[in-house]
């Protein structure tokens, strides 16, 4: 039987057994619980109610957890949060698939002060504190990403080139700052160029500096990049756009510690390291030509290669969620966190331009978004029906219960008494099946006139 819960305007909807001492220290602190369910309740909730629901999955045979799977899923709009106990099997697929679209999980004994401190985020439209990045700028926590950042902290001490390999927009020039800050150079300057972006009349003048009348326009003498990052770090991205004689003057550079400003016959000295990116392949460029391979050997002792972002398993909503907080401390919105169905397209989508696309999607969101939680709309990314975790048998199921109530409705030409004791369900019931399967009785019965 279905339960029509009258909710107070905050409450925990609390899918499972709460033991006494939760249920009070939740009730004390300002947020009533009411039990419910999971075979039998819905959520309940009215617009503008504050309600957090608990997916208690500390007990509960395979049945439960199906049931759970769907009540989740049924509530994108609602923040969930999972309870389990050390002997919850994680590893199973239904699971998983609860724990992945719950905004927090807690491990019995249940620390009841963070509980509190999560619902009172989330009744904010906030979400639960999250651990600090332990890399300037790098988040992530994938397995990927902790070995990324391994050998980020290896490589930063020695003063040695590094080349960062990695597809567009993976943040490349992120890891690069990283190793920087990590490496004793931390309190001198970090010059960040483009070489892909600098005009080829001037990369050697950018790069080096000029004397005065060194060519036309240079009335002045100007100092390059290298030597204003003098004590520090420059980072040559796009380093395969490097044209050849630039790369020549690189070498000498890497070679000898020293650089010759374009118009002057006098070396200077310059401390400065290189780290150096690229998301083409260097050894086709050497092997076409179009890059020196001695100079790839001195850039290529140390080596990163940083993951794609459909690589780092967990990494999307983090990092999501990482964009949104900035963008909320600079910029009014609604928005506060991600919906059930926007978490699961966001780790369904293959991301083509990586993270950067990743920083373009969610702030657009954020502007569009008209609800405390940004949807899959807002962030304009497709819904893959395949990938729903009513998968298989439980999306037949759901199919084959939602054309049984359609042929039931028409044949007894939309009387919802008739229909229910047809099916031998309560008329709440068949009502609830309609909103469940987005069934709109009136418009319905309209078209079957
Ligand atoms: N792990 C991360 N944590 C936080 N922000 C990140 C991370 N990785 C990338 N970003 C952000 O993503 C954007 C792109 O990063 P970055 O410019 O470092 O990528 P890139 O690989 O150097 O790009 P390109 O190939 O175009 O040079 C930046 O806004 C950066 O701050």
């Amino acid at each position: 039987m279905v339960v029509a819960m009258a909710l107070p305007r905050r409450c925990v909807v609390w899918f499972g057994r709460p033991a006494g001492a939760e249920r009070d220290e939740l009730e004390h602190s300002g947020w009533p619980v009411r039990v419910a369910d999971v075979q039998a309740s819905g959520v309940g909730a009215r617009n503008g109610d504050v309600v957090v629901a608990l997916a208690d999955l500390r007990q509960g045979d395979d049945a439960t957890l199906q049931a759970m799977e769907g009540m989740v899923a049924e509530h994108p709009g609602v923040p969930w949060i999972a309870l389990v106990s050390p002997e919850t099997p994680a590893h199973e697929p239904r699971v998983t698939s609860i724990l992945r679209d719950c905004m927090a999980v807690f491990t019995s004994p249940i620390d009841l002060p963070r509980l509190r401190d999560a619902l009172d985020r989330l009744g904010q439209g906030g979400v639960p504190a999250r651990s600090k990045p332990d890399m300037p700028g790098l988040v992530g926590s994938s397995q990927a990403m902790q070995a990324l950042r391994t050998s980020l902290r290896k490589y930063a001490p020695v003063d040695l080139p590094v080349l960062i390999t990695g597809e567009t927009g993976t943040g490349k020039e992120v890891a690069a700052r990283a190793v920087h800050q990590l490496s004793p150079r931390a309190g001198r300057p970090f010059v960040a160029i483009n070489c892909g972006a600098l005009p080829s009349n001037l990369v050697q003048s950018e790069l080096f500096g000029h004397e005065r009348g060194a060519f036309t326009g240079a009335t002045t003498r100007r100092i390059g990049h290298i030597e204003s990052a003098c004590g520090g770090t420059v980072f040559l991205d796009e380093i395969g756009d490097l044209p050849l004689d630039a790369q020549t003057n690189l070498l000498r550079f890497l070679q000898e510690g020293t650089i010759v400003r374009v118009g002057s016959s006098q070396s200077l000295r310059a401390d400065v390291r290189v780290l150096a990116a690229t998301h083409v392949d260097m050894e086709k460029a050497v092997a076409a030509g179009r890059f020196r391979q001695d100079l790839y050997y001195r850039l290529n002792v140390l080596r990163v290669q940083i993951p794609a972002l459909r690589e780092r398993e967990g990494d999307v909503e983090l990092l999501a969620q990482h964009f949104l907080d900035g963008f909320r401390e600079h910029h009014d919105c609604h928005a506060r966190a991600f919906n059930v169905a926007a978490r699961r397209a966001l780790r369904e989508f293959p991301w083509p331009g990586n993270v950067r696309e990743l920083v373009n999607r969610v702030q657009r969101a954020a502007v569009v978004a008209d609800d405390t939680l940004i949807g899959v709309g807002d962030l304009d990314l497709p819904v893959r029906p395949g990938r729903s975790p009513v998968a298989g048998l439980d999306r037949a199921r759901v199919s084959a219960e939602r054309d049984a109530l359609v042929a039931c409705l028409r044949e007894t030409r939309f009387n919802v008494s008739e229909c229910a004791r047809r099916l031998g369900i309560a008329r709440v019931t068949v009502y609830r099946l309609c909103k469940k399967h987005g069934l709109a009785l009136d418009e319905l019965a309209q078209a079957a006139r």
